[in-house]
């Protein structure tokens, strides 16, 4: 399987998300500049986490103007894995892939430290290798996390088995202890912890291994390869 990981003027997570795909999970993965992108031969596209265009404006607002987002609509519409981390995550609420915004922290501090998450639907191509309301350890790193939704919207990603996962203790004042979400078909997921940080146990952690462990099973299974 092979992955794409796209980076833009200012991401700073896509060597650790390379080094997930690449290393730990044991796949083909490729950085790929986002002027120079093409995206058509990848089986799943990542968008690391980081400060794109330095946050100017609104976390991913000014990515979210670039051509390859083109390209990655496209992706999604085809119905291939996409998986938003952090600032990642941030370019998938502006391009419009997933529903809501996010709102600087509610204490205003950047926060870098171990998060515990409540798996909350173990049912999606991106969590398939998790239990139903397991708790995961997996750290977050971000100053705009806050995750906001009008009530409707809310209930909505609640009747869909829209959200992934919560915060077992919300860090940043998210809507609903929101951590990360799925689009309504499944295939985008938006989150703001990083499990490509959490990957392998000499970091201290793989909680977050199986997140692209269940991507390349649920790839494996659509594909009937046997590998
Ligand atoms: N690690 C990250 O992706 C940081 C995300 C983002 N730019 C923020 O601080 O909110």
């Amino acid at each position: 399987m092979k992955f794409a990981v796209v980076v833009f003027p200012g991401s700073n997570c896509d060597r650790d998300m390379y080094f997930a795909v690449k290393d730990a999970l044991g796949e083909e993965a490729e950085l790929v500049w986002y002027k120079e992108a093409d995206l058509s031969g990848f089986d799943a596209i990542l968008l690391p986490g980081g400060f794109s265009y330095g946050d100017y404006l609104r976390s991913g607002a000014i990515a979210s103007t670039s051509p390859v987002i083109e390209q990655i609509l496209a992706a999604a519409e085809a119905g291939k894995p996409v998986l938003g981390v952090c600032n990642g995550f941030q370019i998938l609420l502006e391009i419009g892939l997933l529903p809501g915004a996010m709102l600087p922290n509610e204490h205003l501090k950047f926060m870098c430290h171990y998060e515990t998450l409540v798996v909350e639907n173990a049912d999606t191509m991106f969590t398939k290798h998790y239990e139903d309301k397991e708790e995961i350890r997996i750290p977050i790193a971000h100053g705009d996390g806050n995750y906001f939704c009008d009530e409707q919207t809310h209930q909505q990603l609640l009747d869909n088995n829209q959200i992934a996962f919560t915060y077992q203790s919300n860090p940043n004042g998210s809507v609903g202890d929101i951590a990360g979400i799925t689009n309504e078909q499944g295939n985008v997921l938006g989150m703001m912890p990083h499990p490509e940080r959490a990957v392998e146990a000499l970091l201290g952690n793989d909680d977050g291994l199986r997140l692209f462990q269940s991507i390349l099973t649920h790839w494996r299974n659509t594909h009937a390869i046997n590998a």
